[in-house]
């Protein structure tokens, strides 16, 4: 690496508007509820079949990157540093190549502007933060690269459109690209061999259908034994039943989970979520060696959520109340409308017993987060309606016998897309930064 040594940088502008030569920003994660699983170009980095996620409120989670362009040091073509989570990190192939592909767009804009500053062949200098576990099936990377080139395209005043940053962050990881519309977003697999109609474009914005929500049931933070684009790649060259759901099955999903997102049509969209994500796992058991993302607590959440759906059916009239979808790992993502949370949440508690209610309050807040706002007391009535519930629930689906089973629940809502948090002097307030240029 030959970034140049950090203290010769210029603290002061070298412009009157140093502003331009760092950019902070922050992008959102996406829960697909159809699965991107394969890839037709591992070098275009396009899918065997289109998906389509939510966008989760960048105020619950988050993925956060300063992007400093080192002015006053030459380096070489593809000089650059990234520090994740304060970890100095090795740069990636796919991120090389992303970096050298937005540089290459500065080359170009400064060829035909003799008058704006030469930034294309600088170091750059990156340090990024998620306010969750990385690689844990918590869709970090499509947070992170889509927050990477969301940043990369401010600090080298490329001046992009969001759909041709969507394009560059797939370069990055595939589901990227979704993370840089708010709402609900598809990724249209295109067929065109360049790729140019593989994009993602949102379908309803984040105040489309308000009430929607999700809550994650953190079955597991560690870092999974199988990465998601490894995985992929043997489900592509080994899985019979991938063909099958590529040809027959997603094109048909995504023209009907549209119409009922369109129509905020909630049992539709459930059934649609929970037999894709059974699909896609069903995938991954059919890909050989057999992938293993569910664990026992994950099964154990299909059972609650199905006999809970069940039960509910018969008093509220609707098919469904929750819908549960898990990605390449064993945390359950349930979406459910606002009005359901308080009691989807007891009834988790009562099946997966934490251990921490009882605890200190630091640990309550721990576990919980902004969900601990849905456990206030209810009346009397509502108390012994849960429990009569509760009741014909447990006839199907046994309680989980050991405390721990779930580590932690998020809530969070449906957000925007990427957001610039500052473009500030080198060092200043929001960057990830001191001005000597190391992470903070
Ligand atoms: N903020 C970030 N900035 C840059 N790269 C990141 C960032 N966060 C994650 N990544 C990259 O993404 C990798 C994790 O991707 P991976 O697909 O294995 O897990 P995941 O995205 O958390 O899970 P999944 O996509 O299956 O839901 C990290 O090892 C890192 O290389
Ligand atoms: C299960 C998934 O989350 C898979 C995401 O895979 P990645 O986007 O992480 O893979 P690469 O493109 O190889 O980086 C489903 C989805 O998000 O659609």
């Amino acid at each position: 690496m030959t970034v140049p040594p950090l203290k010769k940088q210029r603290t002061q502008p070298e412009t009157a508007n140093a502003r331009i030569y760092e950019a902070t920003a922050s992008a959102p994660v996406n829960i697909a509820v159809i699965k991107y699983w394969g890839k037709r170009s591992e070098a275009l980095m396009l899918p065997t079949n289109s998906s389509l996620s939510l966008t989760l409120d960048q105020d619950q989670l988050q993925s956060k990157t300063t992007v400093r362009v080192v002015v006053d040091a030459d380096g070489k073509e593809n000089d650059a540093a990234l520090w994740l989570n304060g970890n100095r990190e090795k740069l990636s192939g796919r991120v090389t190549a992303l970096l050298a592909r937005m540089r290459a767009l500065r080359v170009t804009k400064e060829a035909k502007d003799a008058s704006i500053p030469r930034l294309a062949s600088k170091p750059l200098l990156i340090a990024s933060v998620n306010n969750f576990p990385t690689a844990a099936g918590l869709a970090s990377s499509a947070s992170g690269l889509a927050c990477l080139a969301f940043a990369v395209n401010a600090a080298l005043q490329l001046e992009l459109p969001p759909a041709d940053i969507s394009a560059l962050a797939r370069l990055g990881s595939g589901s990227a690209c979704r993370s840089l519309f708010g709402g609900f977003v598809a990724w249209d697999m295109g067929s065109k061999p360049d790729g140019s109609d593989s994009v993602a474009r949102q379908v309803a914005s984040e105040t489309h259908w308000p009430n929607m929500c999700a809550l994650i049931l953190v079955a597991s933070a560690t870092q999974k034994e199988m990465p998601s684009t490894a995985g992929m790649q043997t489900t592509v060259e080994t899985s019979p039943l991938l063909q099958h759901r590529i040809q027959a099955v997603v094109p048909d999903r995504m023209a009907a989970i549209e119409k009922a997102i369109a129509a905020r049509d909630f049992d539709s969209f459930a059934e649609i979520t929970m037999r894709d994500s059974n699909q896609f796992h069903a995938v991954c058991l059919d890909t050989f060696p057999p992938i293993f993302y569910l664990n026992h607590v994950s099964h154990r959440v299909i059972s609650l959520i199905t006999m809970y759906n069940q039960v509910k059916s018969k008093s509220n009239g609707r098919k469904y109340t929750v819908a549960y979808t898990f990605d390449a790992g064993p945390n359950a993502v349930l979406y459910l409308l606002k009005e359901d949370v308080a009691e989807v949440l007891r009834l988790v508690n009562s099946y997966f017993p934490n251990g921490v209610d009882a605890a200190s309050s630091s640990a309550v807040d721990e576990y919980y987060g902004l969900s601990k706002q849905f456990l206030k007391a209810e009346s009397k009535a509502v108390e012994q309606a849960e429990q009569a519930l509760e009741a014909e629930v447990s006839k199907g689906v046994k309680k989980f016998e050991e405390s721990g089973g779930l580590k932690r629940i998020i809530y969070t809502t449906i957000g925007d897309g990427p957001r610039i948090l500052g473009a500030g002097n080198a060092g200043e307030g929001i960057s990830l930064f001191t001005e000597a240029g190391v992470p903070k």
